[in-house]
């Protein structure tokens, strides 16, 4: 059985949902997960519908056939067939906890995507990556070289045919030409809960703060730095007895954790944009494993 989903965004209005409903029952699909959200705040309504044919679809002509709906009710819309893996390029410079826990989900299928390539700054992960079977490219960054570094950056991305760049711990700042040619298709993983401790060394500013919580959020990337739309975050306790040195042994996991399920929410067409907010749906139950139980 061939699944596919839906996802639909556009201004709230009435009969958006028996107008989809209707248009794939006519088509033969039968629903199997609907997730919806009515922003008051915006006026916007969001909804991702996941079906399944018997026969299979022709997506392309599915795609025609809803544009009148489309028009009627203004809608962004796309269909997409589940069974394809996004492509995804993966940037790190010194810290690596990030990419390896995503060479290892990947590698297990828990995480539905194709790491096409792996860039880096640094020399340091080319033999982790290249034993993954996995394309690596230093490409060096200078305040000088920047936008040819960049333009390195983007011919490995378009010739992998990748949708969406990771930056796991990626630490240079990305240019404006970048962010908005790339809109949408950059998630970072900072190590904070932002907006709390922007920019270089989190760990260090709230060290000098004395909080008790530290965090990591992963967010898309935006000129301003990171004030991207949050996609995912989550913390971790620390204590008064606890080093910047310990933040950073507490904050791989939850960095890697956080990382991980935002890239699962996009690659699953489970993240939207709404304004410099996101509306993110749950994953449905057992979407994440798929390692076999031992
Ligand atoms: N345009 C954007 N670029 C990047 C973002 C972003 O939100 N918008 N997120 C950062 C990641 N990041 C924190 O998570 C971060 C990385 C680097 C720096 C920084 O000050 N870098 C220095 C160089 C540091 C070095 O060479 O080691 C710089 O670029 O001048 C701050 C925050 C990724 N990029």
């Amino acid at each position: 059985m061939t699944k596919y989903c839906l996802t639909v965004t556009c201004a709230t209005t009435r009969g958006i949902v028996a107008a989809i409903a209707t248009f794939l029952a006519e088509h033969g699909c039968n629903i199997t997960d609907s997730s919806q959200f009515d922003d008051v705040e915006t006026s916007r309504f969001f909804m991702r519908i996941s079906f399944e044919s018997q026969d299979g679809v022709d997506l392309a002509a599915l795609e025609a056939d809803f544009a009148a709906i489309a028009k009627t009710f203004s809608m962004q819309f796309a269909f997409h067939d589940e069974a394809e893996k996004m492509k995804v390029v993966i940037m790190v410079s010194r810290f690596g906890h990030c990419l390896n826990d995503l060479l290892y989900r990947v590698r297990i299928g828990a995480l539905p995507v194709e790491i096409v390539a792996v860039i880096s700054n640094h020399m340091d992960y080319q033999k982790a990556v290249v034993n993954s079977d996995i394309p690596f490219h230093c490409i060096r960054v200078t305040k000088e070289n920047k936008p040819q570094a960049e333009a390195a950056i983007m011919k490995v991305v378009e010739e992998a045919g990748a949708e969406l760049i990771v930056l796991a711990r990626y630490m240079q700042i990305l240019s404006d030409e970048m962010c908005q040619k790339m809109s949408g298709r950059i998630i970072n993983i900072h190590h904070s809960f932002l907006p709390s401790f922007k920019g270089a060394n989190p760990y260090k500013q709230a060290f000098a703060r004395g909080v008790k919580l530290i965090g990591a959020t992963s967010h898309y990337v935006t000129a301003d730095l990171d004030e991207g739309p949050i996609i995912e975050q989550d913390t971790v306790r620390i204590t008064h007895a606890q080093s910047p040195d310990d933040y950073v042994s507490l904050g791989r996991d939850v960095e890697s954790q956080v990382l991980a399920r935002a890239i699962h929410a996009h690659a699953n067409h489970r993240v939207f944009l709404n304004g410099n907010k996101t509306v993110v749906f749950q994953a449905s139950p057992g979407s994440y494993s798929s390692e076999k139980m031992g």
